[in-house]
């Protein structure tokens, strides 16, 4: 039976564990700090529409890594900020029975086109999932997901491109796991797509008039869009969806707030921050090809002025990052 292991305890790679739990897949969830500690300890308060439960986890610390196994998969569930650093260590495991773990196939749950080729710098099998799962983690051992009747929706497809009878059974696993999931012999597309929300988490580390949020918001995305295209991205269309999404939600009441992605999250616990690998993603693109992406820009830059300040989201006003965009010529 195949072992999931799920490096980072936070919003998904938490909801992840809880779900596989549930769902009798065998799974260790390996985190850092005191919400590892937390959860192993009280187990995780796991929110969902239908109610809360505390689940007692199989947990492991990152620092003592569980003995791996042949049959392993792991599941990179940190932020793209982290994955350099956790595949690093990852990859170089010993494996029972003999080679490394760099061999075992390694799937990236990360938002964002870069955590792939870091990963497969030094995995030789790797699983990209764009997902879209409305998950919360602001407090130590708790953890929300607001979809309803399934947590989320989980694209996933083998890096860069194709299909495999691996790629096959991770999907079957998540979807046991609850999960509306889809495989697609294209993952690049799913994830350029989900780029172009993914640009606008920013807009909501500032404080804003709702008109101007708006305009922000396809500002960003429309800019994304163009920069995405120029660079050879054909980013996929909703309707192209072979799963019948229509009746999944977030729940009203949920305990997910709208304005409360996951980038206002980390700046609401003070952790790192991955506008880089967002707003950033389209501001490198746009350099390689010789355009400019100002909107992406100013935003990246006002964010990172923001976590450099220590800055909680609101402190600072969206007009000024909307002015600092005007000024910003590459
Ligand atoms: N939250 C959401 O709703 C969604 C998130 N995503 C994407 O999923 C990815 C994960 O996001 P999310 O779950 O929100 O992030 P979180 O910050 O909630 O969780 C990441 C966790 O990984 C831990 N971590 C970092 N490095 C390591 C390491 N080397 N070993 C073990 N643990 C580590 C972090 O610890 P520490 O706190 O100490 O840094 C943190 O607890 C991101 O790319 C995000 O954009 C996609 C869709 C929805
Ligand atoms: C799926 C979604 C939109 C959840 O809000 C997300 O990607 C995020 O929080 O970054």
């Amino acid at each position: 039976m195949t072992r999931y292991i799920i490096i980072g305890a936070g919003a998904v790679g938490a909801s992840l564990a809880a779900q596989f739990h549930a769902a009798g897949l065998a799974y260790i969830l390996v985190g850092r700090g005191r919400q590892i500690d937390h959860i192993a300890g009280h187990g995780l308060s796991y929110r969902r529409p239908d109610g809360q439960k505390t689940v007692r986890l199989t947990t492991a610390h990152a620092d003592t890594p569980p003995p791996l196994r042949p049959d392993d998969v792991l599941l990179l569930t940190v932020k793209t900020q982290d994955a350099e650093a956790a595949t690093a260590f990852w990859a170089w495991q010993p494996v029972e029975g003999g080679g490394v773990s760099a061999d075992l196939p390694l799937v990236t749950f990360q938002n964002g086109l870069a955590s792939e080729d870091i990963a497969l710098r030094r995995f030789s099998r790797v699983y990209a999932a764009s997902i879209k799962v409305p998950a919360r983690f602001t407090e130590i051992g708790e953890v929300v997901v607001g979809g309803a009747p399934q947590p989320g929706i989980i694209t996933l497809g083998r890096y860069p491109g194709g299909l495999d009878p691996t790629a096959k059974s991770i999907g079957t696993d998540l979807a046991a796991a609850g999960y509306l999931t889809e495989v697609s012999e294209d993952i690049r597309r799913w994830k350029a797509a989900k780029l172009l929300h993914n640009v606008t988490n920013v807009v909501e580390l500032f404080a804003n008039v709702n008109a101007r949020s708006q305009e922000a918001i396809a500002a960003l995305s429309g800019e994304a869009r163009v920069i995405l295209q120029a660079a050879g991205f054909d980013p996929a269309a909703e309707e192209e969806r072979r799963v019948d999404i229509s009746g999944w939600h977030v729940a009203e009441n949920s305990g997910i707030e709208r304005g409360q992605q996951s980038t206002w999250q980390s700046f609401a616990r003070g952790a790192s921050s991955e506008v880089d690998y967002l707003n950033g993603e389209i501001v490198r693109l746009a350099r390689l090809h010789g355009l400019a992406a100002p909107f992406n820009a100013a935003f990246q830059q006002a964010a990172a002025l923001l976590a450099r300040d220590g800055g909680k989201p609101g402190t600072v006003a969206l007009e000024a990052v909307l002015s600092l965009a005007m000024t910003i010529k590459g």
